[in-house]
């Protein structure tokens, strides 16, 4: 064979590898070393087995979904979160189609904005299973209100929640951690740790705190390489999250379902953390397309990531203010996107 043929071949070869590449960012609903991990990884099955998982929030949404498949997994579980029936409800459910046993799941009720109450929390949860490999930082609460019509007490609300809640918790088992070496804190913030976007004021505010607290302790860790600090950022996602955000008040939440068929099915979102946790990755981004090119766009073109969310922004305020609580500007793309994708099919097949 020529060298000439071999080189023509080799091109090829590198063209082709590249249009897959680029097939699966354009499908992708995850940032690229995420998807890689899914790729080419480890698995969740055989990582994360035999390991004590500590999850807040375990009593709805991305909690709720995580606790159910890591019941499929040999570990044991710790469920939190403020309700108790709740999470007898999620226990009974992981019990009936996981592969746990009764001794391997313990329901630890607690209010993350009770601060006082983790420590004895954390001693509970050692006393039960002895250790605990890692903990899931993922109860939270969002909001959506006008930053000039938002009473001081929300924003409040949502740092003890979202990030004081959390940080006084990872406190209080870090210091295992770091007598063991080992263990993985993983913290379920948001594209809105990253990005910004009106009506979310002083949920966006927690979470880029989170992001940035857990970003500086990583770094102050790194003599102990066992400890792995992760963000999960997700996009939107099917849950309750937008019926329970907090509103202009601290006592009034939205408390109405709205539409959820453009968001992320929340098993997805799940699958995509498991290979991040047992891949031991920093940062993860999980959304599905505009969300993603957006954060993509933020991070390296922050100059028409600005013009964009400006042009969004305004819509979305303005839907806000006529009474609508969703993205209906993204709804009306995703429909568009959905008769789009219908014509190439039936143009293919
Ligand atoms: N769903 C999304 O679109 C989305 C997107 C990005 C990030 N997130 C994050 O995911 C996490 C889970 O949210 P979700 O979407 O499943 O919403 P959700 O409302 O369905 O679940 C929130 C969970 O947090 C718990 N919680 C709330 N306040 C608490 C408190 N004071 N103490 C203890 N637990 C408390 C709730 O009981 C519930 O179990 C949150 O941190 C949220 O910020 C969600």
């Amino acid at each position: 064979m020529s060298w000439e043929l071999l080189l023509w071949l080799l091109a090829l070869g590198a063209l082709l590898a590249l249009l897959v590449q680029l097939l699966r960012f354009v499908r992708a609903d995850g940032d690229l070393t995420l998807l890689w991990a899914e790729w080419q990884g480890r698995r969740p099955e055989w990582e994360l087995t035999d390991m004590v998982i500590w999850v807040t929030g375990a009593s709805s949404g991305i909690g709720e979904e995580l606790v159910y498949q890591l019941s499929k997994l040999g570990v044991s579980l710790v469920l939190s979160a403020r309700r108790v029936q709740e999470l007898e409800r999620v226990k009974r459910r992981c019990l009936e189609n996981g592969i746990l046993k009764e001794k391997d799941i313990f329901v630890l009720p607690l209010d993350l904005t009770d601060r006082s109450s983790h420590e004895a929390a954390t001693k509970a949860v050692l006393q039960e299973f002895g250790k605990i490999d890692i903990l899931v930082n993922n109860g939270g609460q969002s909001q959506r209100s006008l930053c000039v019509d938002t009473n001081l007490d929300v924003f409040k609300e949502l740092m003890e929640l979202n990030y004081l809640g959390t940080v006084s918790l990872t406190m209080c088992v870090l210091p295992h951690m770091i007598e063991r070496k080992q263990g993985k804190i993983v913290t379920v913030n948001s594209l809105l740790g990253i990005i910004s976007a009106p009506l979310s004021s002083g949920y966006c505010a927690s979470k880029h705190a989170l992001r940035g607290f857990f970003n500086c302790l990583r770094v102050e860790l790194a003599e102990y390489p066992g400890i792995v600090i992760s963000n999960i950022c997700p996009g939107p996602v099917q849950s309750n999250i937008v019926k329970n955000s907090l509103t202009e008040e601290v006592t009034k939440s939205v408390g109405i379902d709205t539409v959820q068929s453009h968001k992320m099915a929340t098993s997805r979102c799940v699958r995509l953390m498991l290979i991040s946790m047992a891949n031991d990755l920093k940062e993860v981004w999980i959304a599905d397309h505009p969300f993603l090119l957006v954060v993509y766009l933020w991070q390296y073109m922050p100059t028409w990531a600005w013009w964009l969310t400006n042009i969004l922004g305004k819509k979305r305020i303005e839907n806000f203010k006529n009474g609508l609580i969703c993205w209906f500007t993204i709804n009306y793309y995703w429909s568009w996107r959905k008769k789009f994708l219908q014509g190439c099919r039936y143009l293919l097949l």
